[in-house]
């Protein structure tokens, strides 16, 4: 599911200024989406022209696009990322529901195991309070089990279906997303504490207070904000 109707060059720019902030040496975790995907050619583009960088994948997407541009991977077991770039479906502040393409179990761990997380967006993920849906990645066996805690707790529960697949998506860890309308979220923690503690649900893709910095593409350029 993907909310956004950003332009491509809004996207581009916002990836580009994200992929200008890696230094040489440095252990960069590369998000998934289409904004992220603009950073890490960027980023194909800058080893090309002899940056010494190694990335960390948080997806099959990435990690294809990543190896198709030629910048050299590895692990959690091997490295810890300086720096994460990724993209969101909504932000608020620095909260940030996130999800759209179903990676947000390993985005969340690479993400939040770098020394700081740089946000890539156009202006149309922009809220002043996130309403988005919350995909919930989920073991295909708790899918009942969840789908009651996320309308105990007051939301709706969709099962992700496939496009071009009969049934539901499946992710890269070989579970089933929910995506989860809770209307207006006035507490992104509260939420996210609860979701968290849900057991059968693998992770859920609301990131509190996890971004160090937003780089928010427009129309004529790219807005920073740091937190
Ligand atoms: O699961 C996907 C990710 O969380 C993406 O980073 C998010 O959906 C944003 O993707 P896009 O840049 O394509 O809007």
């Amino acid at each position: 599911m993907k909310s956004t109707d950003g332009s491509d060059a809004a996207k581009r720019r916002a990836g580009e200024a994200a992929a200008d902030r890696v230094d040489d040496g440095m252990v960069v975790g590369l998000g998934t989406g289409s904004t992220t995907a603009h950073a890490i050619r960027a980023l194909g583009r800058a080893v090309d022209a002899g940056l010494d960088v190694r990335g960390i994948p948080t997806s099959y997407q990435s990690r294809a696009l990543a190896r198709e541009v030629g910048i050299p991977l590895t692990t959690l077991d091997e490295a810890t990322p300086d720096v994460a770039i990724d993209g969101a479906d909504q932000f608020a502040g620095n909260d940030l529901v996130k999800g759209g393409g179903a990676a947000h179990a390993r985005e969340k761990v690479v993400d939040a195991s770098a020394d700081r997380l740089l946000v890539v967006a156009d202006e149309s993920k922009r809220a002043e309070r996130l309403d988005h849906p919350v995909p919930v990645e989920v073991l295909p066996d708790a899918v009942p089990t969840v789908e009651r805690a996320v309308r105990e707790a007051g939301g709706e529960p969709t099962l992700r279906t496939a496009e071009r697949k009969d049934g539901p998506v499946v992710t890269d860890n070989g579970n089933l997303v929910l995506d989860c309308a809770f209307g207006t979220i006035d507490s992104p923690g509260d939420l996210a504490t609860t979701l968290s503690t849900q057991p059968g649900g693998v992770e859920h893709g609301l990131f509190v207070g996890l971004a160090d910095t937003l780089y928010v593409g427009s129309g004529d350029g790219v807005r920073v904000e740091r937190y």
